[in-house]
């Protein structure tokens, strides 16, 4: 059994940590607060690295990342890994979605609540031996109507809440098409300006992008109320932090409670430390004992699911790739990567254009998977990058590779056809019509095994698996005896043949019992009247 190194670069709950050394197929290596460069070393003998939001995943420590395969975020935000870097090298980003979404959304409201009742200062103040009654008269959550910007799993559980202190809320998610959301309660806009002249306060869920970053600045406070109160758990720099100074001393903002910070830790001297109206927290949205038990335990395991081979959980950087197939769906993932291997060595002449043709309505949510299986089968022999279902669409869209997929809904005849376009001038007008793409054709019958139908013109029923030999040869009488000969001398034995005619050209499709070495190939070449010899191995069927 392989052993999978499971790297904790960041301070992981003890949950967590024992979860993984728990496991007979992990070992752990908790290490947590290294440097860059420490860690571009670490990484390339673990298979998975598990962070928060303490460690900067850069482009830098992913420049050879020998064999890490997956990043794990225990928690949300992945705005500190380089996604693009860890997508172009092939490695899988997962976060653990939902765990922290509870605990998150308290701690907002818990903010919330503070800054309207000046729970900070007040607190401040007594441990000062004062005694501030009057100066600290508070604002009342009932009837006062919330902006919650971003509302998905915590912005809407922040909702609920607010809703339940009879709040009124308004919501800005342009990703969400309706105008109300929880059963009509609350109003949903798609422009962020829009909310502003309606709310008290305004409560941040969103991620960081560049449509987010300064989304409230001193562009947009002219469209709020004067004395708002803002609320922002979500990431630094989405409320932009010198306009939110100013905006409290106009008095355009009345107090604002912050988790999170542009720069953290903020430096010492930062002014939103001291400011008498600013409520801060040192990054705690997700830090209960419960969530951090959930995130730890979760990013393990789905660090686990992905080395293990059973699958995708969490996926943060693999498009729309779906991974909870049905049997057929992924017997169809398993056919695509069996015909591209064996197309494959029949690309001589380059790829400009790749066609993936698949029929059948019942099939069409493996469709991204099969797509990607049968790219990465036709790839991988070619380029020297490491290539794979994670990076193989930015790798075709980096070499100007075209990806066309054409789907029909014909679930009587489901069927793979993959057919590759070389580039321009590759072919000319003496080329064989059959040759002008290199094409194969499969399908999945009832009994769930692969079959190949037609490899480019060249019709067959064949099961591909195991060790195979393609010939092409001219088609003349004593063709199979001299190919049959030629493998006995050279000691090849077959198991299975099936041979297809095409003009005077014909293919033979062996199945043989071990793999041919590149002299025994090069011997069956030399035979007069063989055209053209590959050799692909397949794992079982
Ligand atoms: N303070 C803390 O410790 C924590 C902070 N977070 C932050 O909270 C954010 C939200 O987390 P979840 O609710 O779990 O994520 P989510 O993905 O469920 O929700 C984010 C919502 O933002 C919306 N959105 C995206 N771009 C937008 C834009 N330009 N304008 C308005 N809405 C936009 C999306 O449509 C989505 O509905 C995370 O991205 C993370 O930055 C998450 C956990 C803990
Ligand atoms: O999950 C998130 O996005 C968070 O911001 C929580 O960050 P943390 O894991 O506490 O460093």
């Amino acid at each position: 059994m392989s052993t999978f190194r499971i790297l904790a670069a960041d301070k992981l709950a003890q949950e967590g940590l024992d979860y993984i050394t728990k496991q007979d197929d992990c070992e752990l290596v908790n290490k947590p607060g290294l440097t860059e460069e420490e860690y571009a070393e670490l990484i390339q003998d673990c298979d998975a690295m598990i962070v928060r939001s303490g460690i900067k995943v850069t482009a830098k420590i992913l420049e050879n990342p020998g064999k890490l395969k997956v990043i794990a975020r225990a928690g949300v935000g992945v705005d500190n890994i380089d996604l693009a870097a860890a997508t172009e090298k092939g490695i899988l980003v997962v976060n653990t979605a939902a765990a922290s979404t509870i605990t998150t959304a308290e701690h907002a409201f818990a903010l919330m609540m503070s800054l309207m009742r000046n729970i900070g200062p007040a607190y401040k103040g007594m441990t000062e031996g004062k005694w501030d009654r009057n100066k600290y008269t508070g604002r009342q959550l009932m009837g006062k109507t919330l902006g919650v910007v971003g509302f998905g799993r915590i912005g809407q559980t922040m909702a609920e809440r607010a809703l339940a202190f009879g709040m009124d809320v308004v919501a800005y998610d342009p990703f969400i098409n309706a105008e109300t959301m929880m059963d009509g309660r609350v109003k949903m806009f798609n422009n962020f300006e829009d909310i502003l002249p309606l709310i008290d306060i305004i409560s941040f869920h969103v991620p960081l992008n560049d449509a987010t970053r300064g989304i409230l600045s001193a562009k947009t406070y002219p469209k709020c109320k004067d004395g708002l109160y803002v609320v922002n758990a979500a990431r630094g720099g989405v409320v932009d932090e010198a306009d939110l100074l100013e905006a409290l001393d106009s008095g355009k903002v009345a107090a604002a409670a912050m988790d999170v910070f542009t720069s953290e830790p903020p430096t010492a001297d930062d002014p939103l430390r001291n400011h008498p109206r600013v409520l801060i927290t040192p990054h705690l949205g997700a830090s209960t004992k419960e969530a951090q038990q959930a995130v730890s335990v979760d990013a393990a395991d789905n660090c686990m699911t992905y080395l293990r081979g059973e699958g995708i959980v969490g996926a943060v950087n693999a498009g729309n790739l779906k991974i909870n197939l049905s049997p057929v769906q992924e017997k169809y993932v398993d056919l695509s990567n069996r015909m591209a291997k064996l197309l494959s060595p029949m690309i001589t002449r380059g790829i400009a254009e790749v066609t993936i043709e698949l029929a059948g309505k019942s099939l069409a949510a493996g469709l991204s998977m099969i797509e990607r299986t049968a790219l990465v089968g036709l790839f991988e022999h070619h380029l020297t990058d490491p290539v794979n279902i994670i990076n193989v669409n930015q790798v075709a869209e980096a070499r100007g590779i075209k990806v066309k997929t054409v789907t029909t809904d014909d679930d009587k005849a489901t069927g793979l056809t993959i057919e590759v376009t070389g580039p321009a001038g590759a072919v000319d007008d003496e080329t064989n019509a059959d040759d002008k793409t290199r094409r194969i054709v499969g399908r999945v019958y009832d009994d769930l095994k692969p079959r190949i139908v037609e490899i480019n013109g060249y019709h067959m029923d064949m099961i591909p698996e195991g060790p195979m030999i393609l010939l092409l040869n001219e088609d003349k009488p004593g063709m199979i005896g001299l190919v049959g000969s030629t493998f006995g001398s050279e000691n090849v034995n077959i198991a299975d043949m099936t041979i297809s005619r095409r003009g005077n050209t014909a293919m033979m499709v062996f199945k043989v019992d071990s793999e041919p070495t590149t002299a025994q190939l090069e011997t069956i070449k030399t035979k007069e009247g063989i055209l053209k010899t590959a050799s692909v191995q397949l794992a079982e069927a």
